[in-house]
């Protein structure tokens, strides 16, 4: 895994990458496009520099390993492909795959559960939406179908409403879908019901350790039978919990019990337990929580003997969960491992909400590190909000921790997200978001000034869109409006590309953007950033976009 020297470009001096999350260059530059409409100076400067200096990439589809160009980015492919500099076939596409040859239902994981059907209980826990970030709702039928062919008895849902991939209120819907199935199970010989639920946001769904209070809430409602509101059915839960001011995202915890009071869903010893989310960052605490047998996060009060499994393997490092459905992407020979291996010293910082996207994507869903001497990984921890409180979030502290690394002249890279843009974008807040935007910009200049006054190199990209389009639209592209006129806001990523700027005093003058690589992907980028670094790229990696 040796890298070679670069030709042309130097080693040795600062290379800053960094990442605007959820940040799109989209076509539709109208009011409702918050990158647009935001003062950013700085952007401005760099897209002005014209092709040879900025372009945009992929971001969507089969560019990051997605099944369909209907498939919106996110971060977890973006950073994969960000870092590794492939196209890899992802969770969604995996277990696609696996359900149309049927290999789901013949492979380890699932003869792992099985001996729960005849006579105990499935449970699965979802988040139940056909947004295909995190969960499709055919994948699940298809996981719900094969356990009632092969036997299964009992079957109960937790169900984690989503309103952040799909449109805010459409958890109504897919609840609807899914009532009607469990009652065609039910006919079929399959007591299947609704056990428990709540919004992805409140319950279950933490990421990087930011509030194990969701997690605690998720299990005691969902294993424990445990919640404050509880109901005797499911559409009524939602219609109640979710009130005009609480969006699917953040529905409190609830319970569905019977007419004597008793929970229907509680685990109880022999029970099988799945969680049919493909993607790793919302779902480590849960099954760690659901697996480990030495536990302290939460008192979990009661710990049933129950055979869980994930849809995947979430992490690589820890091997969680031990029992899976579908073999995870296998993710190797990444940057970080080049780097690492040849005595590269990175640097990586972000808040908590992507900490895990610039160290634990970028690295192939790895938790661990590739050589802890030569990288370090720095975490801001974020507020505990609903972020368009708060749009500023602490892109000021990573700009701090960016240039000090920076300064130190310890690192040959040193890499940056910026969590804004997407993590307002998903409030569907656009003056928010717009600020968001702003902050982002404002901070970027001061990490691209810092660049230039010690002589490096930057390159400024993002992962997915996401603030580039806050509303809904007809297929004509026009603002879609409720009733009152107010425009229906768009809360998920979008399909629009990224954009990718290159530049600084330590780039040789003959570097530049190349303009025959018109369909290029994140996947290119990898091999960008390391000729940056002034090293050539590894043949196995899609071409960098750099000519010299
Ligand atoms: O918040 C998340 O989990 C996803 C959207 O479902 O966003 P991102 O891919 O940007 O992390
Ligand atoms: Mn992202
Ligand atoms: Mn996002």
């Amino acid at each position: 895994m040796e890298l070679q020297p670069h030709p042309v470009i130097p080693k040795k001096k600062p290379v800053l990458v960094c990442i605007l999350d959820g940040w799109g260059e989209n076509d539709i530059k109208d009011e409702y496009n918050a990158c647009h409409v935001a003062k950013t100076p700085t952007m401005d400067k760099l897209r002005d520099q014209g092709s040879k200096y900025y372009r945009s990439v992929l971001a969507h589809g089969k560019a990051v390993g997605l099944p369909t160009n209907d498939d919106m980015g996110n971060s977890e492919v973006g950073h994969n492909a960000l870092g590794a500099g492939k196209i890899i076939a992802q969770g969604a596409s995996l277990v696609d795959i696996s359900l149309e040859k049927g290999t789901m239902f013949t492979d380890p994981g699932w003869n792992y559960i099985k001996p729960a059907f005849a006579s105990n209980t499935l449970h699965l826990i979802t988040l139940l939406s056909n947004g295909g970030v995190h969960s499709r709702y055919d994948q699940l039928l298809g996981v719900m179908k094969g356990a009632v062919k092969d036997g299964c008895k009992r079957m109960r849902l937790h169900i984690l409403t989503d309103g952040r991939d799909v449109p805010d209120g459409t958890c109504h819907e897919y609840l609807a879908t899914l009532q009607k199935d469990l009652d065609d199970f039910t006919k079929a010989g399959c007591d299947a019901k609704v056990g428990s639920g709540g919004g992805r946001m409140s319950v279950t769904m933490d990421r990087y350790e930011a509030d194990w209070g969701m997690v605690e809430r998720g299990y005691n409602a969902h294993i424990l039978g445990e919640a404050e509101h509880t109901f005797t059915d499911a559409a009524t839960a939602l219609k109640t919990l979710k009130t005009a001011d609480v969006s699917d995202q953040y529905i409190p915890a609830f319970v569905i019990i019977d007419e004597a009071g008793a929970p229907v869903g509680a685990v109880q010893d022999g029970d099988a337990v799945v969680c049919c989310n493909f993607r790793a960052d919302r779902v480590v605490e849960i099954s760690k929580a659901l697996e480990y047998e030495n536990f302290d996060s939460f008192n979990r009060k009661r710990f049933p003997k129950m055979l869980y499994a994930g849809m995947m393997q979430y992490d690589g490092d820890l091997h969680l969960p031990t029992n899976y459905l579908v073999p995870p992407p296998l993710i190797e020979r990444t940057s970080g491992e080049y780097f690492a291996k040849n005595g590269l010293r990175t640097f990586a910082c972000s808040e908590t909400q992507k900490f895990g996207h610039v160290t634990f994507f970028w690295n192939g869903n790895r938790s661990g590190y590739f050589d802890e001497a030569l990288e370090t990984f720095v975490q801001i921890p974020s507020d505990n909000c609903q972020f368009n409180e708060k749009p500023l979030m602490k892109a000021r502290e990573i700009t701090a921790a960016g240039k000090e690394a920076m300064i130190s002249g310890k690192y040959d890279v040193v890499r940056v997200n910026y969590a804004n843009p997407d993590m307002v974008g998903h409030t569907g807040d656009l003056a928010a978001t717009i600020a968001a935007c702003e902050e982002c910009d404002a901070c970027l200049k001061e990490l691209l000034d810092l660049v230039d006054e010690l002589g490096g190199v930057f390159l400024v990209t993002a992962d997915h869109g996401n603030a580039d389009d806050m509303v809904q639209r007809s297929k004509k592209k026009e603002c879609l409006k409720d009733a009152d006129g107010k425009p229906l806001p768009l809360t998920s990523h979008t399909l629009a590309p990224v954009p990718v700027a290159i530049g600084g005093p330590g780039l040789p003058a003959s570097v530049e953007l190349r303009d025959d690589l018109p369909e290029a992907g994140l996947a290119n980028i990898t091999g960008t950033y390391i000729n940056l670094m002034g090293y050539l790229a590894p043949d196995e990696m899609e071409p960098s976009l750099v000519k010299w």
